[in-house]
């Protein structure tokens, strides 16, 4: 396949026709004129023809701030000592016969033209590129402004895990200066190894993490929650190159979400946990429960005659009385013990863990600790000398128990039962005649 010219192909047989076929602006200057310019400067100088520009300095078309430099170097080109060679190649603004501002890249060498002395000047249109690299100036400023005022930590390590540069917010974050965390592990600042190796494996495994969460400490000692999005590095052969990434203090967040789940988890008046979240425990106890065989307890706990105490001292001693209670509960649960307040006076206790005598135990000395409770918080209460008692409701997972419904209605028919029988006394459905439960003797009182 032969290769054909594009079409409008000038063909030319003198050599100023050449000169006005070059694309770039051609001037010649003799004693202080110009005396020729070739069609690519009458372009670049905006001019209508060679005739607005012929005769003139080519000072005229220099931009005053570049005008000294410029006359300087038209002279120093003609210098005996630059001996015919061009100057180095320079930027000047360049004002066109239309006014407009162009960036010109000029060269010029003295010649001898028709045996006078000249300067022939050679111009390259820079105004594009000038525009480029403003542009580029700029963004890199907004750039480095960005990153200066980042509330995020910038940090990227080597292969070998060391900080190789980290960005200015760590001031405010870690309360280090960027350089006294460059060239140290990150292990450092974790206070846990822990995380560290979560978030390592997390980024090698997946490539890139998102918001993962964990936890660093502060110059001052103090443990902050922070957030980190990152992402390995690898070498254009695969090789990994270390890891690069954000993070950000998130503990004002974390903070609120603990106190959101605390509020949401948490009875206001008693400090224990609210319905939800005991409900939801025993739960998650009656499954380990069932997968694993262990003990599970649970006891009912109802004041007893606690109207009484309300219609005589009123709700907000009524309120003292469930306080103390809770506080009475809470100082005797075994550890693994938790005590949520189901509704009113109604209160219940999970042990887990726990088979039916040491549960027993454990509500036997509830019983003794409710009638010797500290009522000084509860005065009118305690000046009226009266005492308070509870009644218990205490029943065991069983391995036939087909939900938690299960195991809770036995100990509330328990604490029925305690009632029932006059209160101030624990009960269990042992006590009740029948078949015998979970393989334990019958008809056992409390
Ligand atoms: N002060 C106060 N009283 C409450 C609260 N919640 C429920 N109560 C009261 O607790 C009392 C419960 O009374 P009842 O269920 O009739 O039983 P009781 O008087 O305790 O008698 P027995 O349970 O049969 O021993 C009611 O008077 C409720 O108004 C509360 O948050 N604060």
């Amino acid at each position: 396949m032969g290769y054909t010219l594009p079409a409008p192909a000038r063909s030319m047989t003198t050599d100023a026709e050449l000169l006005h076929a070059l694309p770039g602006a051609v001037l010649l200057v003799q004693a202080g004129r110009i005396v020729l310019a070739n069609d690519a400067s009458v372009r670049l100088l905006e001019a209508r023809g060679t005739d607005e520009i012929h005769g003139r300095p080519p000072s005229d078309f220099v931009h005053p701030i570049d005008k000294p430099r410029s006359q300087q170097r038209i002279g120093a080109v003609a210098a005996p000592d630059q001996a015919g060679l061009p100057n180095k190649s320079s930027e000047f603004r360049i004002c066109t016969c239309r006014g407009n501002l162009r960036m010109v890249l000029i060269s010029s060498v003295a010649i001898t033209y028709q045996q006078q002395p000249a300067v022939l000047m050679c111009g390259l249109d820079m105004t594009h590129q000038s525009e480029i690299q403003a542009q580029l100036r700029e963004s890199e400023r907004n750039y480095r402004r960005l990153f200066e005022n980042m509330q995020d930590v910038y940090y990227r390590t080597n292969a070998q895990g060391v900080v190789v540069h980290v960005g200015p917010a760590v001031r405010r974050v870690l309360g280090y200066e960027p350089h006294e965390i460059e060239g140290r592990t990150a292990e450092a600042f974790y206070p846990r190894a822990s995380d560290r190796d979560a978030l390592k494996k997390a980024i090698l495994e997946h490539g890139e993490v998102s918001d993962f969460p964990g936890q660093m400490v502060r110059r001052d000692g103090t443990v902050i929650d922070i957030s980190i999005s990152s992402r390995a590095l690898f070498s254009s052969d695969g090789q990994f190159e270390g890891v690069e990434g954000l993070y950000r203090d998130v503990t004002q967040r974390k903070n609120l979400e603990r106190e959101l789940q605390r509020l949401a988890t948490t009875d206001m008046l008693t400090g224990l946990a609210n319905r939800r979240a005991f409900l939801e425990r025993a739960q998650l106890a009656l499954q380990h429960h069932q997968a694993s065989g262990d003990p599970l307890a649970l006891l009912m706990l109802d004041m007893d005659h606690f109207k009484s105490i309300n219609d005589r001292f009123g709700h907000l001693e009524g309120d003292q009385v469930l306080g103390l209670f809770a506080r009475t509960l809470q100082a005797l649960l075994p550890p693994e013990g938790l005590a949520g307040r189901l509704g009113g006076e109604e209160f219940s206790v999970l042990l887990p863990g726990l088979g039916l005598p040491q549960a027993r135990a454990v509500a036997e000395s509830l019983l003794g600790a409710v009638r010797a409770m500290d009522l000084s918080s509860a005065p009118a209460v305690l000046h009226s000398g009266r005492r308070l008692t509870v009644s218990i409701g205490l029943a065991c997972a069983r391995p036939g128990d087909r939900s938690l419904h299960d195991l809770i209605d036995r100990a509330d028919q328990a604490l029925y039962l305690a009632k029932h029988r006059g209160r101030d006394q624990i009960a269990s459905l042992q006590d009740l005649a029948g078949p015998p439960d979970n393989g334990l003797p019958t008809a056992r009182t409390a």
